[in-house]
């Protein structure tokens, strides 16, 4: 389990779209925004519970350049203006306190979004998931495109391996690298090694995530990054980071990735957190493979993005209930049958606080619950249920599985004191 302190992750989000792809040289990749949009993203991030969307439209995106003098940058002004209108357009969402969430787009516009986030959270940490590490400047990169060289841009340390670039007076390489981490690495240059190497960044390749796993290895670099757990999370999510399996439709595909479950669990645990405050989204290419291919694609990436804000594939409970956790921790039933079980949620009521609901739906009542009574009862969510103890009803408004699943004589038998009806939750 992560040492990381938690607070209350964010239910304000802001949607920006890119339809940006001059990063790269493949056609479609400036489609995604409009086909996530038309999959229903908006109406999905909408249903997680309590989620606030603002969608803030896409970026004006410039279509024709002057060429200027920079060997091997591929589209160097249309890159530079993009990412000059997206870094404003992310600093205002956050700006509004809201996650700014990036639908790319190429991964030349994490730029944009990173230097959008460090003017105003300066202290902020970025996590690059990429089957790339993205590091390379015009020198040492093979395809001259920028969309593998965003993260050179972005930090000091590498600013002097860099020409004077012109357009991109406005950006200033203030971030360190001594804040970036990597998840899912497996097609590096050698020079982007190199680069990873020297300045000591915290790199889970595939190989050390088949080793440790998704849960210690992002453990691994939220503890390198910020032991103390209490800056701001960048995550820029590149969706040719999962296995080509799991999302053929991307420029630069690489098998071996991770899977769509691990990089859900990664998104879930930097949700739980509390502290992610921009999310990109990139390279989703909806042009490439055929309709099978786009459609896994997108799904996938849109699993990856509700998980980051706080959809649970455990279910969620319907609104203003309260979860907590299990209350029964402290006593185990199984030791003394006459378990004061008034009490016990007398106590617990008493600390809830007067505006919270007092309906109570949650997985470890509901085991501790099913453990109380010997496995024969589940809890279900919907189900209200009361229990009389001596005769005298207890309101317990938690749930409870359908009354005929229980073996009432048995129960009662056993548990004297305790008698036990469903009704169903209004
Ligand atoms: N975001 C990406 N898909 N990057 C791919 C980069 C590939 C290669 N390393 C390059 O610099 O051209």
């Amino acid at each position: 389990m992560s040492q990381q302190t938690k607070c209350q992750p964010l239910k304000r989000v802001g949607l920006i779209g890119v339809p940006f792809e001059k990063g790269q040289k493949k056609y479609g990749v400036s489609i995604a925004p409009a086909a996530l949009r038309s999959a229903g993203l908006i109406e999905r991030l909408k249903d997680i519970d309590g989620l606030d969307v603002k969608d803030y439209g896409d970026i004006e995106v410039p279509s024709s350049e002057r060429p200027v003098d920079v060997d091997n940058m591929a589209h160097l002004p249309l890159v530079s203006a993009c990412n000059k209108n997206l870094s404003d357009k992310v600093s205002q969402v956050l700006k509004d306190g809201r996650v700014a969430v990036t639908i790319g787009g190429d991964h030349s516009i994490g730029v944009g979004t990173v230097d959008g986030h460090y003017k105003v959270n300066e202290n902020m940490i970025l996590i690059w998931v990429d089957a790339h590490a993205d590091i390379n400047t015009n020198k040492t990169s093979e395809s001259g495109s920028v969309h593998g060289m965003p993260v050179a841009l972005l930090v000091k340390e590498l600013s002097d391996y860099w020409p004077y670039l012109p357009t991109m007076d406005w950006q200033v390489p203030k971030f360190s690298i001594k804040n970036l981490g990597y998840i899912g690495l497996r097609s590096v240059d050698k020079y982007e090694r190199l680069a990873i190497e020297k300045y000591d960044v915290p790199a889970f390749a595939m190989e050390d995530i088949e080793d440790y796993g998704i849960h210690k290895s992002i453990d691994h670099v939220l503890q390198r990054l910020d032991p103390k757990g209490n800056k701001p999370i960048h995550v820029s999510f590149d969706i040719d980071s999962l296995d080509s399996l799991e999302a053929p439709s991307t420029g630069t595909p690489v098998r071996g990735g991770l899977t769509l479950r691990e990089a859900i669990k990664l998104m879930e645990i930097i949700h739980a957190t509390g502290r992610l405050r921009a999310f990109d989204l990139v390279e989703i290419n909806p042009a490439l493979g055929n309709d099978s291919d786009r459609k896994r694609t997108i799904e996938a990436g849109m699993s990856v993005m509700m998980a980051a804000l706080g959809f649970s594939r455990r279910g969620m409970t319907p609104r203003g209930i309260l979860a907590l956790n299990c209350i029964f921790c402290e006593t185990d039933p199984k030791q003394n049958d006459m378990i004061d079980v008034e009490k016990v949620f007398e106590e617990y009521f008493s600390k809830l606080p007067n505006n919270q609901s007092k309906y109570v739906i949650n997985e470890g009542i509901s085991k501790m619950i099913s453990r109380y009574f010997d496995g024969k009862v589940n809890a279900f969510p919907l189900f209200k249920v009361s229990i009389n103890i001596d005769r005298k009803p207890v309101k317990i408004p938690w749930t409870l599985d359908k009354a005929d699943k229980l073996n009432e004589t048995k129960l009662k038998k056993r548990y004297q004191y305790v008698k036990m009806e469903t009704t169903k939750n209004e």
